[in-house]
């Protein structure tokens, strides 16, 4: 990123609706994401997670609002050029073929599911796929086929592709899925890590839960049913009586050693 487009947002959404086949899917969400933040996206099932990811990446555009990526408008500026700035770490990525898993890395570096015909890295993009897989921690499996990577393996993998192209804007659909304890540990770990090698990249991370956060998250926003239920530095978000209206449920939050844990609360009351 040049000097000059440090202490520009990287992401600036204000009063966007989505409607989708007559559904309104996103409601009045405004969001400004500035360089070095890291973001949670924290909602239930269908609260509109994946859609506004989806806007963020340059995949979808709002049915009213703006969207600024980047310093770019939405629908005014060549998407695939967009697209090749952000990293998206998306959990349904359509891989079907036994690639090794520094090939998939690579294939980041082409923007493509598979390594395009007579495409050869440069010397430059296959020590960058090392360095990556390193730095996620997943450096032994380079070359193990994909077909046999564990989900915790293939989410480290899929992160590590996404950062081929250096990124500036980082979005991380529920990297946490279906890992458990040690994988999901080890990969906000590698997350961790991942931020205070690159200061200045910003991230958003979906997730359905709060022990999913790594403890670098700064900030939070909290959407219920396409609208937001608040959003802003992350210990003002993530209490009890917001995360409880946003599920609709009550729950207590905790903060201990920067990381959150949420459980229903006891009758007779919610804190603060
Ligand atoms: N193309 C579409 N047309 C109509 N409705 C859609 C479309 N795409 C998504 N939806 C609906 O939009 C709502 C939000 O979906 P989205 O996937 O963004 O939610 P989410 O918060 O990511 O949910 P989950 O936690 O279950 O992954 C859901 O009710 C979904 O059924």
């Amino acid at each position: 990123m040049a000097a000059d487009e440090r202490d520009r947002n990287v992401i600036d959404a204000d009063g966007v609706d989505l409607v989708r086949t007559g559904k309104l899917l996103l409601d009045q969400v405004t969001l400004a994401v500035r360089p070095g933040e890291h973001w949670a996206l924290l909602g239930p099932n269908g609260a509109g997670k994946t859609t506004l990811l989806a806007l963020l990446g340059a995949r979808a555009h709002p049915t009213r609002g703006t969207v600024r990526v980047l310093g770019h408008r939405l629908g005014r500026v060549d998407v695939r050029e967009l697209r090749a700035r952000i990293g998206h770490v998306d959990p349904r990525h359509d891989l079907r073929s036994a690639l090794p898993a520094r090939e998939v890395v690579l294939t980041g570096a082409t923007g493509s599911i598979e390594i395009p015909p007579r495409w050869e890295p440069t010397p430059g993009q296959d020590a960058r796929a090392g360095e990556l897989l390193a730095l996620l921690g997943a450096a032994d499996r380079a070359q193990d086929p994909w077909t046999t990577l564990s989900q915790g393996e293939r989410g480290r993998v899929l992160i590590a592709r996404a950062l081929m192209a250096d990124p500036d804007l980082l979005l991380l659909d529920e990297p946490a899925t279906g890992l458990d304890v040690a994988a999901r540990e080890g990969l906000l770990a590698a997350v961790d890590r991942l931020r205070a090698a690159r200061p200045h990249m910003a991230t958003v991370m979906v997730t359905h839960h709060l022990e999913e956060l790594p403890a670098t998250t700064t900030h939070a926003l909290l959407l219920r049913a396409g609208r937001t239920v608040a959003c802003g530095p992350a210990d003002e978000v993530l209490t009890s009586k917001f995360v409880s209206e946003c599920f609709d449920h009550p729950i207590e939050i905790e903060r201990r050693a920067g990381r959150w844990s949420a459980r229903a609360a006891a009758a007779g009351g919610q804190g603060a």
